[in-house]
């Protein structure tokens, strides 16, 4: 089945047999630093329906309720279209508007608050939303779940304990974001490079799940200038690593570069919608370039990064220290770094 994907589907089935998700996601991780990921605990009804909330407010809340909820300081709330430009190098800003949600179970006010000093910040929502707050706080629940289990997985990866990640992030930076690139016409060569619906960029953070509907057009840059489609996936999350991840892992695992292309054919005109959770490390995490054993790089093959490589990119995305920093600098170094990897 995997060898008809472009990159591999990793199964949570807990009853399987076999090894544990670290050596199951260390290929993928290393070499692409994308995977699908199958029997998430997530069902399609739910998906569905979060979908359906996601439409209803992007295509009939009115604009004056959607503006009422920007709230640029706490990455909470509207972005409208063109707002955001992920590819510096692009002429014009992304076609797309989204809603970021922070954790809203784990606010003061929620129903399972977190520990004062990790609590998110409160949301601001529009009525469409408002009304199933309770099953968005429940899926932003499960999408934390699943990012602990892989960040066990990264951390088991690499010959740690499984807690090691898990440990440092409680949710406080997570959010979920509701993204609709609206309908737009095949496109030609001049509006190809004139525009495009979400540009080429890293995610910030530790890993990012993406729910995709039912359209096409992201892509991964596998090796320079290669861009592969990775395309939805019947019953998968796509899963990343972010730049935290990389960072932490000393380049082992790979932040990779990815995108949304304009519509190639018609049946990818129509809206596209998906919904990605971005998982971030605590304002207080220690971030540090961990040591990799010797029989986890023999494990790698050739795919490490070597030291230079990763100074290079992580000054490219802003951070000056390589030895460490807490992951409130991380996510401010990476805010304020406009970052385009130099092609070979
Ligand atoms: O919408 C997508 O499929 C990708 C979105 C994405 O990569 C992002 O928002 O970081
Ligand atoms: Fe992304």
């Amino acid at each position: 089945m995997a060898s008809t994907t472009p990159i591999s589907i990793i199964s949570l089935r807990t009853d399987q047999d076999g090894p544990a998700l670290g050596p199951r996601i260390l290929d993928a991780v290393v070499k692409t630093g994308f995977f699908y990921l199958s029997d998430h605990g997530i069902t399609q009804p739910e998906i569905d329906s979060l979908f359906r909330q996601s439409a209803q407010f992007f295509l009939h809340e009115p604009e004056s309720e959607r503006v009422k909820c920007q709230d640029r300081p706490n990455n909470t709330g509207y972005t409208s279209m063109r707002q955001e430009r992920l590819d510096p190098t692009q002429a014009g800003g992304d076609l797309k508007e989204s809603f970021y949600l922070a954790g809203l179970a784990r606010t003061a006010s929620g129903s399972s608050p977190a520990p004062p000093q990790y609590q998110p910040p409160s949301q601001l929502l529009p009525p469409s939303l408002a009304e199933h707050e309770s099953s968005i706080a429940a899926f932003i629940e499960k999408c934390k779940s699943i990012c602990d289990t892989v960040l066990a997985g990264f951390a088991e990866a690499i010959d740690l304990p499984s807690r090691y990640f898990v440990d440092s992030h409680h949710g406080q930076h997570d959010r979920l974001r509701l993204i609709h690139y609206p309908p737009a016409p095949v496109s030609t060569a001049a509006s190809a490079s004139m525009s495009i619906r979400a540009g080429s960029h890293s995610d910030y953070g530790s890993c990012t799940l993406l729910f995709q509907k039912d359209v096409g057009g992201l892509q991964v840059e596998t090796q320079p200038g290669r861009w592969v489609d990775i395309p939805p996936q019947p019953g998968c999350i796509v899963v990343n690593v972010g730049d935290a991840m990389e960072f932490w892992s000393a380049g082992l695992f790979r932040s990779t570069q990815h995108r949304v292309v304009l519509p190639r054919v018609e049946s990818e005109t129509a809206s596209r919608f998906s919904v990605a959770y971005f998982c971030q490390p605590d304002e207080d995490a220690r971030l540090e370039a961990l040591p990799i054993s010797q029989s986890v790089r023999e494990k790698c093959g050739g795919n490490l990064m070597d030291r230079s490589e990763f100074e290079t990119r992580c000054r490219a995305k802003g951070v000056a220290d390589v030895t460490g920093l807490t992951g409130g600098q991380h996510l401010q170094a990476r805010l304020s770094a406009g970052y385009r990897p130099t092609r070979s």
